[in-house]
């Protein structure tokens, strides 16, 4: 992997994921950088992972020559104008936040910089992660290559072609493992319901989710419907189960579900 001076501007959830991937992969934390208003998770990764830490947004700038833009949505007009301090020329923009077309970003930082987009999920923090890529032609064959290693040191990465199929990755994989925590949780619920203690009742789900999970990612050559069907005795527990979830319109639903999300990104492209 290219070992470009890499910056990010906001030291949240998912800058830890990312930083913490890069480091297990083998980048030096010399070339690491997170800057944050406040100390306390910049302490913690100067602990952790041993990088450069700042308070000062300029001076991740002046480090960098890449530039992960991670904080919230709604911050990110105020902390991009504020960048335009620095010469921002040459350097490399990676924003992760949802709902902004690079061409918002650039006006935000205030030039036609190459910006990469890049829905990344949760389960990056586990080297499990998710992340959809777009990059128009401003951005190098080697700048997207260097950015395919960096999100791909926390799972896996796909692009889309069109810079609306960022929001189906939303969909997809940025927004869906809450889905999967929500599912569970009406699961355990029910489980509890059923008798269960609520530490059992969770062991039960989650073990299940887990091999359930194993069993899709060792089983490319199979649908998923096959594997369904696997579980699947004729006239028994799992078809009642199955059944209650298909006729009660499971489908529609998790289309709506991904829709909405889709649209929400959308509605946020315009109000901010
Ligand atoms: N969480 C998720 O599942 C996913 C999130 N994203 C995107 O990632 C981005 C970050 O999300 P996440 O990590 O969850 O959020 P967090 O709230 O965990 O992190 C955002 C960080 O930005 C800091 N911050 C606020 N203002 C500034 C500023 N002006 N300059 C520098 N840092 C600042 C905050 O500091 P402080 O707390 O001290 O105020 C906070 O540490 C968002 O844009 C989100 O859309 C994308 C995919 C998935
Ligand atoms: O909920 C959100 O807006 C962000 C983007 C994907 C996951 N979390």
């Amino acid at each position: 992997m290219q070992q470009k001076k890499l910056a990010f501007i906001g030291a949240g959830n998912m800058s830890r994921s990312i930083i913490s991937g890069l480091i297990q992969s083998g980048y030096s934390q010399e070339n690491i950088l997170a800057s944050n208003p406040s100390t306390p998770k910049l302490d913690a990764l100067k602990k952790d992972f041993g990088i450069h830490t700042s308070q000062s947004n300029d001076e991740a700038c002046q480090f960098a020559d890449a530039i992960v833009l991670a904080v919230k949505p709604q911050m990110m007009g105020e902390m991009c104008q504020a960048l335009q301090n620095n010469n921002l020329s040459d350097k490399l923009f990676l924003s992760i936040a949802a709902g902004l077309p690079v061409a918002r970003l650039q006006a935000m930082l205030g030039g036609d910089y190459p910006v990469v987009r890049i829905m990344p999920n949760t389960p990056s923090l586990l080297g499990k992660g998710m992340s959809g890529m777009y990059a128009d032609d401003k951005v190098s064959a080697a700048d997207k290559q260097y950015v395919d290693d960096v999100m791909g040191s926390v799972g896996e990465t796909v692009w889309v072609e069109q810079e609306e199929g960022i929001n189906g990755v939303i969909a997809a994989a940025g927004s869906s493992p809450a889905y999967f925590f929500l599912f569970l949780q009406a699961m355990q619920e029910e489980a509890m319901n059923m008798g269960f203690e609520k530490d059992i009742a969770r062991k039960m789900v989650q073990q299940a989710m887990l091999g359930a999970a194993e069993m899709v990612c060792h089983n490319q050559n199979l649908e998923l419907s096959e594997l369904r069907a696997q579980v699947t005795s004729k006239g028994g527990t799992t078809a009642a189960a199955c059944n209650t979830l298909i006729d009660e319109g499971l489908s529609d639903t998790v289309a709506k579900a991904m829709r909405a999300a889709v649209a929400r990104a959308e509605e946020m492209a315009k109000q901010l």
